[in-house]
């Protein structure tokens, strides 16, 4: 299987605190690699780093081949790695409509009429399992899992190849989260999108992950097959 991403010898200090050092893993298409580590272990600060939110300190991400550690490079690939955040209510434009939430990237990344626009909405909104209702409504007038199925949905309009997904079912309620699992694994079988799962629960990692990568005292202690 050939490396959507790989992550060489990456480290991270905040004002010349070393949070992560010399991490290295590499994630193959339409894989679940888990990130697991306790928390303020530096799980999110991976996660950021891969996707351009935070710079690292030293070392590369390869992203299919090419290295966009640095931050001009980065933009040419977005959006192809996109990143799903733990806090649904924050992960939306409070001022935006479902459908406007939905429309945003397809506005900036393609060219689509209307009437074009309105299709590949109505086909997200099918994959992700929301009704039309839902488009109208702001997401304060949503539940949190609606807004993550929402979240997946605006995500999964620019085609990405590789989603960091930063605990997305944490704040939800057990059987919400089921179903959000589920979600993610129907859309990774019908895409071949690979995910970077990062948690600190351990159960969901192993329900979801093809492989966990264990981060202890900001480094990669191992990496486990799941069976
Ligand atoms: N921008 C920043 N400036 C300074 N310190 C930061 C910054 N971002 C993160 N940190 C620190 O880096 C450490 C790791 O944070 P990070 O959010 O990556 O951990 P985490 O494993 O994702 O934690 P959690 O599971 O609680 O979300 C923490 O001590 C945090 O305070």
């Amino acid at each position: 299987m050939s490396h959507v991403l790989s992550v060489k010898s990456l480290s991270k200090s905040f004002d010349s605190n070393e949070i992560i050092k010399d991490i290295n893993f590499s994630i193959s298409k339409g894989e679940t690699l888990g990130l697991f580590g306790k928390s303020g272990s530096g799980k999110t600060t991976v996660g950021k780093c891969i996707t351009g939110l935070e710079k690292p300190s030293s070392g590369n991400i390869i992203f299919k081949g090419k290295d966009i550690s640095d931050r001009k490079t980065i933009s040419t690939i977005l959006p192809k790695i996109q990143m799903i955040f733990q806090h649904p209510e924050t992960s939306l434009n409070p001022r935006m409509k479902g459908f406007e939430s939905i429309a945003e990237p397809l506005r900036i990344h393609s060219s689509m009429r209307k009437n074009e626009l309105s299709e590949k909405i109505g086909e997200l909104v099918e994959l992700v399992g929301l009704h039309m209702e839902h488009l109208h409504r702001y997401p304060s007038q949503l539940s949190g899992g609606e807004i993550q199925r929402i979240v997946l949905a605006r995500i999964l309009s620019v085609k990405p190849e590789l989603i960091v997904a930063d605990e997305p079912t944490s704040m939800l309620d057990v059987s919400v989260q089921a179903q959000i699992l589920r979600l993610m694994q129907k859309i990774q079988d019908e895409t071949g999108v690979s995910y970077l799962f990062v948690s600190h629960d351990i159960e969901v990692l192993r329900h979801v992950c093809h492989r966990i990568a264990y981060l202890e005292n900001g480094t990669i202690a191992r990496i486990e097959k799941v069976n």
